[in-house]
């Protein structure tokens, strides 16, 4: 947890019964109204990355892209979509992963970075960690060097920053939520 994770999680809303019951969604949107808040939460992943040579950003489609993108220009470093199913026009590497309310497949391009390439992959939120996992698989097969997986928020008891720790990757996430809060 960052030193602004507590101030960071209480601007982030909780919606329950979203998109099916069930489901308490973590919506960050209050965060990102809160030019204060989002400024921390940029510096947070700045303090944290800036002494760690990274070559790029691999961020999560879509709301890694909204982190993502941020870091990579305050890092200096190369900023890498990693986009759902599709949207890609050049030749593409591909991986299908589990959500928490469905099936999906992320896709990179072949030639997004160089082999050995220190990389940072970036999203909002791990859930299952299916989204993540399959990200990491991605670039490695593209030859990339995963250093660390990073998010705003994790959910432990869903158990994915767990699966993606044993799969061998580091995790860091700014602030964590219990299914009861
Ligand atoms: O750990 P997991 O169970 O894989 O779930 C986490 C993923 O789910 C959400 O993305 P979503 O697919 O809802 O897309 P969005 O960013 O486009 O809203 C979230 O932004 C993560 O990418
Ligand atoms: N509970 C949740 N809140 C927000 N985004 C999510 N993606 C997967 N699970 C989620």
């Amino acid at each position: 947890m960052s030193i602004y994770g507590d101030y960071i999680k209480s601007v982030i809303r909780t919606v329950p019964d979203w998109p099916q019951p069930g489901v308490n969604f973590r919506d960050i949107t209050p965060l990102l109204q809160n030019s204060a808040a989002f400024r921390k939460l940029i510096d947070s992943f700045v303090h944290r990355y800036q002494e760690m040579d990274l070559d790029a950003i691999a961020a999560i489609d879509a709301r890694g892209f909204i982190i993502g993108a941020p870091l990579a220009y305050e890092l200096g470093c190369s900023f890498v979509p990693v986009r759902k199913k599709g949207k890609l026009p050049f030749r593409t590497v591909s991986e299908t992963y589990t959500l928490e309310y469905g099936q999906a497949e992320v896709e990179l391009h072949a030639d997004a970075f160089r082999a050995h390439d220190r990389i940072l992959i970036m999203d909002d939120l791990i859930a299952t960690g299916g989204t993540m996992l399959a990200a990491a698989k991605l670039i490695t097969r593209c030859g990339g060097q995963v250093v660390e997986t990073a998010t705003i928020i994790d959910l432990p008891e869903l158990g994915g920053s767990q699966k993606i720790r044993e799969a061998g990757h580091n995790v860091f996430a700014v602030c964590s939520f219990t299914e009861d809060e």
